[in-house]
């Protein structure tokens, strides 16, 4: 039997003194787009920093086969997209995509096909912190999926994208776990998550 991608079991967190997450379980398997879905406060992008080893947590929580951990060898192989990154002064949006590849060694696809996908040729010598919202959430997308990786985990990615590019980004996002890879987003969008397999938060306390 394959092994799970991730394995969470009874996992629980307190911040400031107030129970965020209690007794929760997810397995995912590897191929598989997981939606987590839940009211504002339920704990959602908690449960990513769990994920992503950057929130203790008591439970048991296993990622890629080990205890997920803030370090080099782990982010080699998982991709969290959360808040906006610090963009790199003085680097334009194309340098920002050849940066990845040369940091991370070939991957999914070369900048510009990256920058053709993500609609981003238009400003592709433009510094990042000139782009719109969605332009920018674009770029960090484009960041995220040109890289090699086998773990997706995205906040709210559809955030700032339009009706058009949400729809475009779930087939990529199907297409990534189709070669094998493995997605957990937190989204509020049941309709960009239709395809995907839903799993409820609900507020701890
Ligand atoms: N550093 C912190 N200290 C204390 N409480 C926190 C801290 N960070 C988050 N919280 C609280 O933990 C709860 C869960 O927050 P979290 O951001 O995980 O929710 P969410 O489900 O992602 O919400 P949203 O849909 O609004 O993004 C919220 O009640 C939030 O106020």
């Amino acid at each position: 039997m394959t092994e799970p991608i991730i394995v969470a079991r009874d996992v629980g967190v307190e911040l400031g003194g107030t129970p965020v997450l209690s007794g929760v379980h997810l397995t995912v398997a590897p191929g598989e787009v997981v939606a987590v879905l839940g009211a504002n406060g339920a704990g959602k992008t908690t449960l990513l920093r769990c994920l992503a080893g950057l929130q203790h947590t008591e439970g048991h929580v296993h990622v890629l086969g080990r205890p997920p951990v803030d370090a080099p060898d782990f982010w080699r192989e998982v991709v969290l997209v959360g808040d906006e990154p610090t963009w790199y002064p003085g680097l334009t949006v194309r340098e920002h995509l050849e940066l990845m590849r040369a940091v991370h060694g070939p991957g999914r696809m070369e900048a510009r096909e990256a920058l053709e996908l993500f609609e981003l040729d238009g400003c592709a010598d433009r510094a990042p912190s000139s782009l719109s919202t969605g332009q920018r959430q674009r770029l960090s997308l484009a960041m995220a999926l040109l890289r090699p990786s086998r773990l997706l985990l995205l906040d709210e990615p559809e955030r700032g994208l339009d009706a058009a590019f949400r729809e475009r980004l779930a087939g990529l996002l199907s297409a990534y776990a189709d070669d094998g890879g493995t997605v957990v987003m937190v989204t509020h969008d049941p309709r960009f998550a239709e395809n995907t397999r839903h799993v409820s938060l609900e507020a701890a306390a």
